[in-house]
Parts: structure tokens; C-alpha cells; sequence
């Protein structure tokens, strides 16, 4: 919101000078005065006088009025019958696809110029004409950007997810699409808008524009340029307020469009000076010594409309080589925003405010971008939930994992395509001569997450993150790519950082777990210990949780509270059925159980002895 300030005050000041202008102590515009033609500074008139001896300020501000009219009115028009047009061309596709994009290739195929001469002399010149000229003018350009925007959100989920709901054409599109489509809406207004500024000047300035004596900057220009040798000041001002205004417009129209889009709003992560200059100088903190990965406090922050909150607070934790450390949570408890900031994949609205994490001697979380892109991908990788849109649809699976390949090490592509066929061969693909050859849409679910992994294991990482690897999966697929990774990672060494909603899945490949709750880590240990004897009464819900045999699985009551509503003390006291009053006083800190063992609960030594329990 603080970047609308300036080029929204200036925009402003514009505008409203120029719907002032019958308000303010101005000179009449067309008044001749010749006995004062070109003269410089006068009282009352601070810009001097034109050819004809008006008053310079004052046709600057009525000008304003004509141009920016001029230009408004028609990027208006052209932005709202534009993109209505693309929407329903974008939607319906067929007839109204032929109706609303491809006839706009027809107006696209006449050059701007000779389609203003054409309907001026048909209409005659003026502001009118002008203002329809522009906005056929600029029309296309608002369909073909809507009508791609449209394209493309049409396939996504949320869309997909409102047509099931039943939501009739008109409401998808008005509020589920349109928000979506905004941003470059926007944009293109801007574009439209300060070209439209500066196609009144060049038609003005050629006579199909607006009719002297009206002011307009256009015409100002124009008739400055006779006498530019004896005052060039006449030529500067109208080109200086048409600048500034261009300038305004676009940046305005930039701010709006990370406004309006959340995504993109909130400032940039910020670095401290010592760690812009000497990016790992500051010394590391006790880390074990074999340890790949040491977390240290890392606490996030999103910014969001109803304020900044913090999915994730004083995240602690460790994996050494050869080691999985699970991470274990419900959903929204912060375990994708703790593992993307580790990976310098945070989105603009969100950045790390306290914590380390030392990646052998480099800390991740102040490094910079160039020397964060070297470790992606590289000594640091990533495998995302869903294979299908984590790869690029319109290249070959194979020029893919090529491409990894070249992008952190100098081989010829030739060498790497090799390189790319033995890490296919060795994620289990058969075939791999004519797999590599095939389009992600070409293949299954389980494949294409092979190709993923080999993707990420191509430039033989030290550490692998793996985001639900196997959530999109099939049961039979989801044991296969399990038991891959648990074999890569025997050859390899590689440590391997792995989220999961499943305990199942924990059992089957980590050896220690990090259970989250809302943002925080409540329990950690080994697998077998904390499967065992869970200490936290939110590690024994999960485990309770699992059908098991004959044992009826028990669910947990209630969500987990979303981040703007986390409790002040223990977080999971609202759903705890060993919760005490002294449980929501304060906030509690993580207590060493036992070496390598930590647990977030003040009742955990009473609860760890049933006998001794005392009801809540
Ligand atoms: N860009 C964002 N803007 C606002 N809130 C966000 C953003 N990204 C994440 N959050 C919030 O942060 C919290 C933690 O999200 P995160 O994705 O890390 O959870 P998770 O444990 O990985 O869940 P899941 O298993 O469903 O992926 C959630 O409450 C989520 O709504």
C-alpha cells in the first residue's frame, strides 16, 4: 500500500488540477493577446505566452482536461468492453471465441494512423472522435491479455473447484476469474492510459485530433515546435507535464497491481548490511558435527491483510548425513513455510525475522539470492508434492533432467542427456531411452515423480527436502518411490528432510520425527521413541489417530487454529483433554526430556505416568 503514495498523489494532483481548472484564477486559455506573443514570465502568467500571445499555464491546464479526458475516457472504455470480451471469449471458447478475439485481429491489421484518418473523415475531428478512434485503438489489446489470463485460470483448481460447486458462468467469472486476471488487466490499463496520452498529442499534433483553438497538449506541441528557435520553453512544458503524467500513470498502475494481488504485495526480504557484504561470516552456533542441517529459532513472517502473523515460531531442529528427519503435522501447522524458507523460496509477502540455519558452514537464511541459487538444485534439493505441475509441461522429461544437470555443472548437453538417462535408469525407469523422450502428460503419476527425483538428485545433493512427496500417489506407487528414496539414500548419503501428513509414512522412512502444532514444534526424538512413548498429548492424538487392527481410530477434536488466532500459551490447549488453566498463561518453551529429545508441554513428566495423572 505504501508504494500507491507517491505516483497515487501525483496522479491525483494531476487530476485534480485539471477538473479545477474552471475553479482556478486562470487566464481564459484561447484569449490572443499579440502584443505579448512569445513573451517569457508575466505577471499572472508564470510560463510566459504562446505564439499567439496565450497564456501558457493556463492552456497547460486546460490541455490537461482534453488530453487526460481524452485518454481516460478511452482506456476505459476499451479496458471494460476488452476485457468483458475476453472473458467470455476465454469461457465459452467456440463462436464467442470467434466473435470477440478474432475479430479484433481485423482491427489489429489496421495501421492506428490510417484508422484515425478514416473515421475522422468520416466523423469529422474532435475530442469525440478522438476518444472513439483510441478506444478501438486499444481494444484488442485488452482482449488478447484477458482472453490468455482466462486461458490459463480456467484449468487451475480454485476454477475447476467453484464449477463444481455449481456456480452459474456469470459469478465464476465475475468473482472467481476476474480477481485473478486483474493484475494484467491493470497493467494494460496503465500502458493504454499513457499511450492514449500520447496518441492525442501525435494525432492532435497532425491535425486529426483535437480543433485549435481548444487547449490540448498535443496541440501545443504542435504549435511550439514553429517557433522552438526563438522560445523552446513552449515546447518544454507540454512535453514535461505529458512525462511526469506517463511516468505517474505507470508506476500507479504497478502499485495497483501488487495491491490488488496478494501474492505479490509486501516488501522484499530485507538483509542485514554484515550479511549483505559477508554473506556466512557470522560464526555458527554449536551444531553437532556431522550435522547437514542445523535449524536454530527459525520464526517466519507473513503479511496479510488482517495484519502480519507468524506460521512459524522458533522452529528448532537437525539432520545429519545419511539421516531422514520426518516432519509431522496436521495441516497448516507450518511445516511447507518452515522447509520453502530453508530453500530461499518464500513468497514476497513473507521473510524470516529471527533464526539460523547452518548448512554445513553456510547460513541459509541470510545468503544471498545469486549464492542461494548456486545451492538449489545444486548441494541443496527440493521434490515438491505434485510432479505434474512441479514439471514444465512443453519440454521432454528428458531435456529436463538434462537441463538440471547443465544448470550446476560445465558438461556439454551432450554428456548431459547421458548423465540424464543414467539418473532415469536409476530412479527405476525402464526403458529410458524412449521415456526421456516423453511429455510429463505422457506419463503416470509414479513416473513423473521419479523424473522429479532424479531431477533433484542430478547434481548429487547433500540434502534433499521432500514436500509430500508421495501425497498425490496411489498406495502401491506411494511404497515404490518410498522405498527408492530409502535405497538412493543408502548409495548416496544424502540427508533427507521429509513432510508428511502420514505416520505410516514416517515409520516406513525416517528415523527421527519433528511433530509441528500451529506453527511451533512440540515433540521431537527418534521415531522409536516418540512412536513408543509420544510425551506430547497432540504426538498421542496422531498416533490415536491411526487405524490400527482391531483399534478404532480416534480423531482429534477441532482444527488447528489459523495463525491470527494462535493462543497465547500452548497452542493445543483448546483441543487437549489434559488441558489445565495453567496450560494458556504464557507461552511455553521446548524442555530437553532426554538427550535428543524435546517436548512443548508443562505436563509432560505428569502425563508420561498415567498413575500420577491428575484430571483435568
Ligand atoms: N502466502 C501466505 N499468506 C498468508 N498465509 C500463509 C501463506 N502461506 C502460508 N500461510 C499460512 O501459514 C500457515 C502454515 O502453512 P503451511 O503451508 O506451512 O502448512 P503445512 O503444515 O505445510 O500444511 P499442508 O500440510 O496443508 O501443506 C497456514 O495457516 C497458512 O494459511
Amino acid at each position: 500500500m505504501k508504494r500507491l503514495i507517491v505516483p497515487g498523489t501525483l496522479v491525483g494532483l494531476i487530476l485534480l488540477a485539471a477538473l479545477a481548472a474552471p475553479l482556478l484564477p486562470l487566464t481564459d486559455p484561447i484569449r490572443q493577446d499579440i502584443m505579448h506573443r512569445l513573451a517569457g514570465p508575466l505577471p499572472g502568467s508564470p510560463l510566459g505566452r504562446d505564439e499567439f500571445g496565450r497564456d501558457v499555464l493556463s492552456r497547460l491546464i486546460w490541455g490537461a482536461r482534453t488530453s487526460l479526458g481524452v485518454a481516460f475516457a478511452s482506456a476505459l472504455i476499451a479496458g471494460i468492453f476488452g476485457t468483458l470480451l475476453g472473458l467470455i471469449g476465454g469461457w465459452f471458447r467456440g463462436l464467442g471465441e470467434l466473435l470477440a478475439v478474432r475479430s479484433m485481429d481485423v482491427i489489429l491489421c489496421f495501421p492506428p494512423v490510417l484508422l484515425a484518418l478514416l473515421v475522422v473523415t468520416l466523423m469529422g475531428p474532435g475530442a469525440g472522435t478522438l476518444i472513439l478512434v483510441l478506444s478501438v485503438l486499444y481494444l484488442p489489446g485488452f482482449v488478447r491479455v484477458t482472453y490468455a489470463e482466462v486461458l490459463s485460470a480456467r484449468s487451475h483448481d480454485y476454477v475447476e473447484a467453484v464449477r463444481a460447486l455449481g456456480a452459474p458462468a456469470p459469478r465464476i467469472l465475475l468473482r472467481t476469474v476476474l480477481p485473478n486476471v486483474a493484475g494484467p488487466v491493470l497493467v494494460q490499463l496503465s500502458l493504454a492510459v499513457a499511450s492514449a496520452v500520447v496518441l492525442e498529442s501525435g494525432l492532435s499534433f497532425l491535425g486529426l485530433g483535437v480543433v485549435p483553438p481548444a487547449p490540448s497538449w498535443g496541440l501545443m506541441i504542435r504549435g511550439a515546435r514553429a517557433t522552438m528557435d526563438q522560445a523552446p520553453m513552449l515546447l518544454f512544458w507540454p512535453c514535461a507535464v505529458l512525462t511526469l503524467t506517463i511516468l505517474a500513470m505507470n508506476l500507479l498502475c504497478d502499485a495497483l497491481r501488487d495491491a490488488v494481488d496478494p501474492r505479490t504485495s509486501g516488501p522484499r526480504p530485507r538483509l542485514r548490511a554484515v550479511d549483505r557484504l559477508l554473506p556466512g561470516l557470522l560464526p555458527r552456533r554449536d551444531a553437532t558435527p556431522e550435522s547437514v542441517l542445523d535449524v536454530q529459532g527459525l520464526t517466519v513472517e507473513i503479511d496479510t491483510p488482517r495484519g502480519p502473523i507468524r506460521p512459524v515460531q522458533e522452529v528448532s531442529f537437525n539432520v545429519r548425513a545419511g539421516e531422514t528427519v520426518a516432519i509431522v503435522g496436521e495441516s497448516g501447522s507450518g511445516k511447507s513455510v518452515s522447509t520453502t524458507a530453508l530453500m530461499g523460496l518464500l513468497p514476497p509477502v513473507a521473510r524470516v525475522v529471527n533464526g539460523e540455519a547452518w548448512f554445513g558452514e553456510t547460513e541459509l537464511l541470510r545468503l544471498p539470492e545469486p549464492e542461494m541459487r548456486k545451492l538449489r538444485g545444486g548441494r541443496m534439493a527440493m521434490v515438491f508434492q505434485d510432479p505434474m505441475s512441479s514439471l514444465n509441461p512443453v519440454y521432454r522429461t528428458g531435456a529436463q533432467v538434462a537441463e538440471a544437470i547443465q544448470a550446476h555443472q560445465r558438461v556439454s548437453a551432450e554428456a548431459a542427456w547421458k548423465q540424464a538417462e543414467g539418473l532415469f535408469r536409476r530412479v527405476g525407469i525402464a526403458d529410458p531411452e524412449r521415456r526421456m523422450r516423453a511429455y510429463p502428460h505422457e506419463m503416470s503419476g509414479g513416473m513423473r515423480q521419479r523424473v522429479m527425483i532424479a531431477m533433484a538428485l542430478a547434481n548429487r545433493p547433500h540434502l534433499l527436502i521432500c514436500d509430500e512427496p508421495t501425497t498425490a500417489l496411489d498406495v502401491t506407487v506411494q511404497a515404490q518411490i518410498l522405498d527408492l528414496l530409502a535405497e538412493l539414500q543408502r548409495e548416496t548419503g544424502t540427508a533427507i528432510v521429509f513432510i508428511t501428513h502420514s505416520l505410516g509414512v514416517v515409520a516406513e522412512i525416517a528415523q527421527r520425527v519433528v511433530v509441528m502444532y500451529a506453527g511451533q514444534v512440540v515433540e521431537q526424538g527418534s521415531v522409536a521413541e516418540v512412536f513408543h512413548d509420544p510425551l506430547h498429548p497432540y504426538t498421542r492424538a496422531l498416533l490415536a489417530a491411526v487405524p490400527e487392527g482391531e483399534t478404532q481410530p480416534s480423531g482429534i477434536p477441532g482444527v488447528v487454529p489459523p495463525p491470527h488466532a494462535f493462543p497465547e500459551g500452548c497452542r493445543f490447549a483448546p483441543r487437549c483433554a489434559h488441558a489445565i488453566p495453567a496450560c494458556s498463561a504464557a507461552p511455553l518453551a521446548l524442555d530437553m526430556a532426554a538427550p535428543g529429545r524435546a517436548v512443548r508441554c508443562i505436563r509432560w513428566t505428569e502425563l508420561a505416568h498415567p498413575k500420577e495423572e491428575v484430571p483435568a
